[in-house]
């Protein structure tokens, strides 16, 4: 894999190209994948044309990283600082490596971490992890997601596969746990599930394009979508633009991850 220094939306960023010709952007902001275009040169990520880019903002679109809290569930910022924080790069083999250690952002939460995200291109298949080490003599516990922005060409086309009988929890509703009866799961109004444990992969049908979603590690599955009337009040999103991705995020929600002095935890996200 090759990388470059570049910009975009002037935020420092890596570009990678993979052997066959593949393209991701990662920014060094919250280490976050803005793009992945596969070598048949369609993008495959969301990102808002609203987005913001600047110091201690959330980007809206690619994978944002969650750590070490997922949404209000705790004390900190919603989803926690890693995503609002700049990252560095640690180096770059058949992947790149991003490091976030503690800092002015994290002074809310006094923990030792080390947190590592490596993005790899592999033939048509990008792969997010996400590790994380307690380098401290005290044991935390951490809830963490790679909260992904797929593009989809419109959202009516769309439906996702693999979720049939699982149980979930259903953030429209107060976390009213629910089971999916439907072999398919479609999107005509907000939609914002934490299921637990699924099976995968998950497939995800956009029109005749199909993406295989895979993880390993993160035990739950989040599947978002804001809806019309809620897209409306987000500032961050252009008009009409919740119509163009679904978020399928690699969850570790329900159960926060207790992590003893020493001790290291890694969950992966596949897509391809
Ligand atoms: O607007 P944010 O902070 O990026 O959060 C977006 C969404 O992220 C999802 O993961 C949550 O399940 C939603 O409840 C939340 O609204």
């Amino acid at each position: 894999m090759q990388a470059q220094p570049t910009t975009f939306q002037q935020t420092p960023c890596l570009r990678l190209v993979g052997r066959d010709g593949a393209t991701a952007l990662v920014a060094l902001h919250g280490a976050h994948v803005l793009s992945w275009i596969p070598a048949d040169g369609r993008e495959r990520l969301f990102l808002s044309a609203r987005a913001h880019y600047g110091a201690g903002t959330a980007i809206r679109g690619g994978i944002p990283v969650i750590f070490p809290q997922f949404a209000g569930r705790g004390a900190l910022p919603k989803h926690g600082f890693a995503r609002t924080t700049p990252w560095r790069l640690v180096g770059v083999s058949d992947r790149a490596t991003f490091e976030l250690v503690p800092g002015a952002t994290s002074a809310a939460w006094p923990h030792a971490f080390r947190a590592r995200l490596h993005v790899g291109l592999d033939a048509g298949v990008l792969t997010v992890a996400l590790e994380i080490e307690n380098t401290g003599a005290h044991e935390f516990a951490f809830s963490a997601a790679l909260h992904t922005y797929l593009a989809v060409t419109d959202l009516d086309a769309v439906a996702l596969h693999g979720l049939a009988g699982r149980r979930y929890e259903d953030s429209t509703a107060g976390g009213a746990v629910r089971q999916q009866t439907t072999a398919e799961l479609r999107f005509n109004a907000e939609t914002d599930r934490i299921y637990v444990a699924p099976l995968h992969p998950l497939s995800l049908h956009d029109g005749p394009h199909r993406l295989r979603i895979d993880q390993h590690g993160f035990a739950d599955t989040v599947v978002w979508n804001p809806g019309a009337t809620l897209a409306a009040g987000i500032a961050d999103l252009a008009p009409g633009e919740h119509r163009r991705f679904l978020c399928v995020e690699a969850g570790q929600v329900l159960e926060p991850v207790h992590l003893p002095p020493g001790g290291r935890w890694s969950g992966m996200q596949r897509l391809g």
